[in-house]
């Protein structure tokens, strides 16, 4: 992990940032994590959800690798058609999430990606968004589990997969 970059006080102070931008700029890095990621939920998804922003390159890279679709969960606001939203709260602050039900295939298996879990809030919601949407969630997957924000233990129903956790 020596590819983490650490930011004090981003987005706001106090908060100390785990950035994993280098580790996706990097071949090796990038390939690696989406290697055990994908092989962690293997045959068991029919489609791969990311979590604005990071989730996005995750999900993109490791559906592509299964050959199954992509959905992008996005920040409020963002989406064109009939969304449905889910509010959740992180270290530091309020956000919602929002997808298209009209756009996601109902039953499907749909495997979460983000790139860090701290309080498990934005994997939280994306779960309750795509079970509105009719699907059912396989577990998630993150590249760095941020202990004592309590997140695995709020998502103790779901099959959850981190590759580093600090
Ligand atoms: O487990 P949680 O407490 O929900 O925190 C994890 C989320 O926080 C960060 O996203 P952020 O909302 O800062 O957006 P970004 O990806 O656009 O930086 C990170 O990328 C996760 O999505
Ligand atoms: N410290 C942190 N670094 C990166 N993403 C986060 N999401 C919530 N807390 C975070």
């Amino acid at each position: 992990m020596s590819l983490l970059a650490s930011v004090p006080d981003f987005p706001e102070p106090g908060v100390l940032f785990r950035d994993l931008t280098p580790v996706l700029a990097d071949a090796h890095g990038f390939r690696a994590v989406i290697d055990e990621l994908g092989d962690a939920f293997a045959g068991r998804f029919d489609a791969v959800a990311g979590v604005e922003a990071r989730g996005f390159m995750l999900a993109s890279a490791v559906a592509y690798r299964a050959g199954v679709g992509v959905i992008a969960v996005r920040k409020a606001g963002k989406l064109p058609g009939r969304v449905i939203t889910e509010h959740y709260s992180l270290e530091y602050g309020e956000a919602a999430l929002e997808v298209e039900p009209d756009h996601i295939a109902g039953g499907q298996r749909v495997l979460i990606l983000d790139d860090v879990l701290a309080t498990g809030g934005s994997v939280a919601a994306t779960t309750t968004l795509l079970q509105r949407a009719g699907c059912t969630v396989t577990g998630a997957g993150v590249v760095l589990e941020l202990n004592g924000f309590g997140g695995r233990t709020r998502l103790a129903e779901l099959d959850l997969h981190a590759i580093v956790t600090l």
